[in-house]
């Protein structure tokens, strides 16, 4: 591990110091390119190119580059061989001592066209937030990807302001429990589109099973228990990016996130029918942070980045010492909300507001 990582700071230094022991197919399939030389410039380009790889090429990628930066800029290896406990350096020297007599043009060109082939891995630095690096597919209601370190888990249903329905609501569950799982530091939540999100579909009440309003209400009332539980017990840190209005049950989420981060745009926190406006939320502690809209993806995203490069364990460590205190009291109160809640949506309050907002003879 630690032989890992300083191979890699070595390789992101004037010239990734790699080092690759015997083979050398890259640099053997680029010898015979004789019509091509790279110049000084093109080698200094690549030099600097190096140190913009977002993703560690792998250590025999590092020796290799190592080796041809080496030979191109001192020649064939004359060093004495390291000692066999000398482990790093050693395989540096076999790297280096393996590429015999290569001109140092042709190594030149050869670690050129090396970098060359690493080029999806170098990527714009404007570019700060996460992009589809390995998304997950599965998902309708969602889009769920994970890079540098973060998992970010996106509401997708933008026409109707990311309203929470059924599907959703399974479907955050589902990603929030792969989440915790996978190789991620951080977990994200944000929006598409203009909202975070309207809340929970009201659409979700107008669906009534044979078994009547009372089961679906108790149904519902199981269902968020366990939806809400899944908040409770996330392992890892938890972010929300409110990139926009937030409304009913996604603002009372917040307040079992880590850190909440709104843009000065999320002017429509709805609590209890009162406007909030972000600045107002941060200072009654729901918002950690609110940032101009005009700067907020880039603002965020990059802080998010370097929380990712934290130490992982020492962040859930953390978090489970802060949590443990108050779990169990946070699943008693949502569980008594819960069965609050599945009284109340059987009630004339809750059934004409439903139906008010979906005839559209009131709106928030
Ligand atoms: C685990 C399973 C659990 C199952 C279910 C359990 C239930 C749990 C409930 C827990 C408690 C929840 C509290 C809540 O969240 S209640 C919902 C609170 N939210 C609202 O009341 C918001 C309603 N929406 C609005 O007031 C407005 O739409 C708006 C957000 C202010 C935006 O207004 P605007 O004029 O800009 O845009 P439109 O109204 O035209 O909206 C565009 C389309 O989006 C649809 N939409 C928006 N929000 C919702 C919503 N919450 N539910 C359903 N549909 C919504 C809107 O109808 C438009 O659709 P259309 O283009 O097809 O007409």
């Amino acid at each position: 591990m630690a032989m890992a990582y300083l191979a890699w700071r070595l390789a992101r230094r004037s010239c990734p110091s790699s080092l690759q022991v015997t083979s050398f197919p890259v640099v053997q399939l680029h010898m015979n390119r004789t019509a091509m030389r790279a110049s000084q410039k093109d080698f200094e380009n690549s030099m600097n190119q190096v140190k913009l790889l977002k993703k560690d090429p792998g250590n025999e990628v590092k020796l290799k580059l190592y080796a041809l930066y080496k030979q191109a800029t001192e020649g064939p290896c004359n060093m004495p061989k390291p000692g066999v406990f000398d482990l790093i350096n050693k395989a540096k020297w076999d790297a280096w001592n393996a590429l015999g007599s290569l001109p140092k043009e042709a190594a030149r060109q050869n670690y050129v066209d090396l970098v060359s082939s690493l080029s999806p891995s170098l990527e714009s630095s404007s570019q700060v937030e996460p992009g589809t690096d390995r998304k997950s597919t599965g998902f309708e209601t969602l889009v769920v990807t994970s890079e540098d370190g973060i998992t970010k888990i996106m509401f997708n249903r933008p026409k109707k302001k990311n309203a929470i329905n059924t599907e959703m609501y399974h479907e955050i569950m589902r990603a929030l429990k792969a989440a915790s799982k996978d190789d991620s530091i951080i977990t994200v939540l944000t929006g598409n589109g203009d909202y975070y999100s309207s809340g929970n579909d009201l659409t979700n009440f107008t669906d009534i099973p044979p078994g009547g309003v009372e089961e679906k209400a108790k149904n519902n009332a199981v269902l968020l228990r366990e939806f809400v539980g899944c908040f409770i017990d996330f392992p890892k840190p938890l972010i929300a990016v409110v990139n926009g209005p937030a409304v009913g049950i996604s603002v009372t989420l917040l307040g079992l996130f880590d850190a909440v981060y709104a843009s000065d745009r999320a002017t429509e926190m709805l609590i209890f029918g009162k406007k909030l406006t972000a600045g107002e939320a941060c200072a009654q502690g729901l918002v950690t942070e609110v940032f101009p809209d005009s700067t907020f993806q880039k603002e965020v995203w990059t802080r998010l980045k370097a929380f990712a490069k934290l130490p992982p364990n020492a962040l859930r460590i953390s978090k489970e010492v802060i949590r443990k205190r108050e779990r169990e009291k946070l699943h008693a109160v949502n569980a008594e909300e819960c069965n609050v809640l599945q009284g109340r949506w059987l009630s004339d309050e809750c059934t004409n507001a439903v139906v008010n907002f979906l005839s559209r003879k009131s709106k928030l």
